[in-house]
């Protein structure tokens, strides 16, 4: 303290010493000070406000998040209820009563049209984000509409609409099929997948431990959880540590979440890992739906190759199959056990790889196409970029059999060939295209 007073004391020239004294030169001093001050807080707010605005700093992917899925329309009102206590009534009393998030998603729409088909009440809820074209959501829900279901379009981060829903409803079921899917697209937008497959599925969690009775919970994880893993056929009880994209470690992050509402509340859950899932009114984003796209419009087709030619191959399942997984996992899935926030015992944790069990060669894939559609394909062999995608994926499906009698029964050749029936009827032939 001694040593830190002579420093202070000591005039660094003699000159600074005596402005110091004189009252005149005490008050230009406070004067400078003060436009300093002033300067600075100037400068400071100006740079504040550069990055604030700049549309190429972080502000553009939250302003983009917020366009793409924080859209939540207006709703509420004695019409807004009506019509999801109509769209959610089961036909028998003691029927099952299952909200569906993600209901204009390609999983979610074949879901909850199943479910309304035997009788279950069903909601829909999304967002109706623009990563693919909004149009084929929008004909989606045309097409559920038209079977009884409604969709309310908001996003599942929305705690205030997903508590208002189940004020209105007592769903006995949540089909949690929300998501920012796709496994490439991660490295363009990772926000997005922390927001929708993390806070996302935290916040439907949330609301679904608090409220009174607790839903059972079945959700969409994915076969990309088993990463690096190189032993086949992958089992659920192979290692799931080694992600290769940001998509597979959000669901893998998801796994441990639902492990942990499990453990606290009692909820009910379980997790279905979903192997490259196609079919009719399918993902845009997915090679089979824009290689058949590409293919017709004489484009090149880029086929991924592993290294020394090594194949890429893909255990891909058709959508009629998962859709009779998802319903058996419905089925099979036990109460919650907790209420308003508390647990009161032990509840069921289940995971299930739902695959075809056989996989099949992106290439012969192509090969399959070709013959569907009539047309040649100009194939691109590109090396498999380090961008998220794993060389093959094979799901070995004993437990869901075991659990719920899960069987696919179609294959790729079988599968495709209603996609392409599908996809020229939708698209029309060459006429109107996929985007
Ligand atoms: O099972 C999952 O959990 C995931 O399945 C799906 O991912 P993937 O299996 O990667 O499907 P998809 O992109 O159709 O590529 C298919 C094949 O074509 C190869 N592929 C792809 C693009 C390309 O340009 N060329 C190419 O050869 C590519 O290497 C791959 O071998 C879902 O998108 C994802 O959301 C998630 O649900």
């Amino acid at each position: 303290m001694s040593q830190m007073k002579h420093i202070d004391n000591t005039p660094s020239t003699p000159g600074k010493f005596k402005i110091e004294k004189s009252p005149y030169n005490r008050l230009r001093l406070q004067f400078s000070l003060a436009k300093i001050i002033f300067w600075s807080l100037v400068f400071v707010g100006l740079i504040f406000v550069f990055f604030y605005r700049s549309p190429s700093s972080s502000s553009h992917v939250s302003s983009d998040l917020f366009r793409r899925s924080l859209r939540t329309s207006s709703y509420g009102g004695p019409a807004w209820e009506k019509k999801i206590k109509a769209s959610a009534k089961p036909r028998s009393s003691n029927g099952m009563c299952v909200l569906v998030t993600g209901a204009a998603g390609f999983v979610g729409t074949h879901v909850s049209a199943a479910l309304k088909r035997r009788g279950n009440g069903v909601l829909g809820l999304d967002n109706f984000n623009d990563y693919y074209d909004p149009s084929l959501k929008r004909a989606r829900q045309e097409l559920l509409e038209r079977s009884g279901v409604y969709i309310v379009e908001a996003d599942i981060n929305d705690a205030t609409l997903l508590k208002k829903l189940f004020e209105i409803v007592a769903f006995t079921h949540v089909m949690h099929l929300a998501a920012q899917a796709g496994v490439r697209y991660a490295m363009e937008n990772p926000s997005s997948y922390v927001h929708s497959n993390i806070a996302g599925l935290v916040s439907m969690l949330e609301v679904c431990k608090s409220v009174n009775p607790q839903p059972s919970i079945v959700w969409a994880s994915s076969s990309s959880v088993y990463g690096l893993n190189t032993k086949v056929p992958f089992s659920e009880r192979d290692r799931t540590d080694q992600p290769a994209s940001l998509y597979a470690a959000t669901k893998k992050a998801g796994e441990e979440i639902a492990h942990t509402y499990n453990h606290i509340y009692g909820l009910s859950i379980t997790g279905l890992r979903f192997f490259t899932v196609y079919g009719p009114w399918g993902r845009p984003d997915m090679a089979y739906f824009f290689f058949t796209r590409d293919i017709l419009k004489g484009k090149s087709v880029p086929i991924f190759e592993a290294a020394n030619h090594g194949t890429v191959a893909r255990d891909f399942t058709y959508i009629d199959d998962i859709v009779k997984g998802c319903l058996g996992a419905l089925d099979t899935a036990k109460k919650s056990t907790g209420s308003g926030g508390k647990k009161k015992g032990p509840a069921q944790l289940r995971v299930f790889n739902l695959g075809n069990t056989s996989p099949v060669p992106v290439s012969d894939l192509v090969s399959i196409l070709e013959k569907l559609l009539k047309v040649k394909a100009k194939r691109l062999i590109m090396k498999l970029p380090r961008n998220g995608d794993v060389q093959f994926t094979h799901a070995n499906i004993s437990l869901a059999q075991k659990e719920f009698g899960y069987m696919p029964t179609t294959d790729l050749q079988t599968g495709l060939k209603k996609f392409v029936r599908w996809y020229l009827s939708y698209y029309g032939n060459g006429k109107k295209r996929a985007q």
